[in-house]
């Protein structure tokens, strides 16, 4: 049976570390949204068939917008933290993914996104159980720190950014998610949910360009990226 795939991208935080007016998803970028960037470019790839959008519940204005953006796009509402509102956009795929279907997640918050880097992402984890993630070699010497004492310098041929998109089996990450919510693990990524179910997700290389707008100086290296 064909393996189908979707989306979801968590658009709910409120941009507290940019500090603007309005969530940074909303701020422009060269004259456009950061999350319809966003939208473009992985709605720009053939095999995403459904995009959830995850909105804070407060948001009168972008749910009527992305629906009517492209029929592939849905909205659900977010919650209180990013692997809430990741559950909640795998929730509102049940009635449509199969359990080994994949579904990608990736932030609203990084419109760099390269298709070719989520052409890559598939291609490398055709047939794989689990899925992976996005990531990036650590190019800087890293320390270990207590206090402002440095204890140890840290073996960094093993040290991995992780980015998104991460791609995962659709029932194994649902449950993965709902489990370790459930149980109140500190769950950052979607990798870290499987990680805490036992599973082994795999790294795919991904590109520099694909960051996470976190500070205002985040804004023009974006642009910079976006021109690429
Ligand atoms: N409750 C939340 C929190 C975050 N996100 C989304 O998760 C992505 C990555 O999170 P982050 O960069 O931390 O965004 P914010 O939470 O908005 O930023 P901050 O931590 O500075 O408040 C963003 O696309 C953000 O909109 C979300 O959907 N729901
Ligand atoms: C998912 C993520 O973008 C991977 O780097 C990141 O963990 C989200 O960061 P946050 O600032 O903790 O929401």
């Amino acid at each position: 049976m064909k393996v189908r795939c979707f989306a979801v991208v968590p658009a709910a935080g409120s941009g507290k570390r940019m500090g603007a007016a309005v969530p940074k998803q909303y701020l422009e970028l060269l004259g456009r949204p950061v999350l319809q960037h966003t939208l473009e470019r992985l709605l720009a790839v053939a095999a995403v068939e459904r995009v959830v959008v995850a909105l804070a519940a407060d948001d009168p204005r972008w749910p009527a917008l992305l629906a009517a953006s492209d029929p592939r796009v849905m909205t659900t509402i977010g919650g209180a933290e990013r692997g809430d509102s990741v559950l909640a956009g795998l929730r509102a795929l049940a009635a449509e993914a199969g359990p080994d279907d994949w579904v990608m997640v990736h932030d609203a918050a990084r419109p760099c996104l390269r298709p070719d880097d989520v052409e890559k992402l598939l291609a490398e984890l055709k047939g794989d159980p689990v899925g992976g993630i996005l990531a990036l070699p650590s190019v800087d010497t890293l320390k270990e720190v207590e206090g402002r004492d440095i204890v140890a310098t840290v073996d960094r041929s093993r040290i991995w950014r992780a980015l998104t998109p991460q791609l995962f089996r659709y029932r194994l990450l649902t449950e993965a998610l709902e489990r370790a919510l459930a149980a109140g693990a500190t769950i950052t990524d979607e990798a870290s949910a499987v990680e805490w179910a036992g599973r082994r997700p795999k790294i795919v290389e991904g590109h520099p360009g694909n960051i996470k707008i976190t500070r205002p100086e985040d804004l023009p290296l974006a642009e910079f990226y976006l021109r690429q």
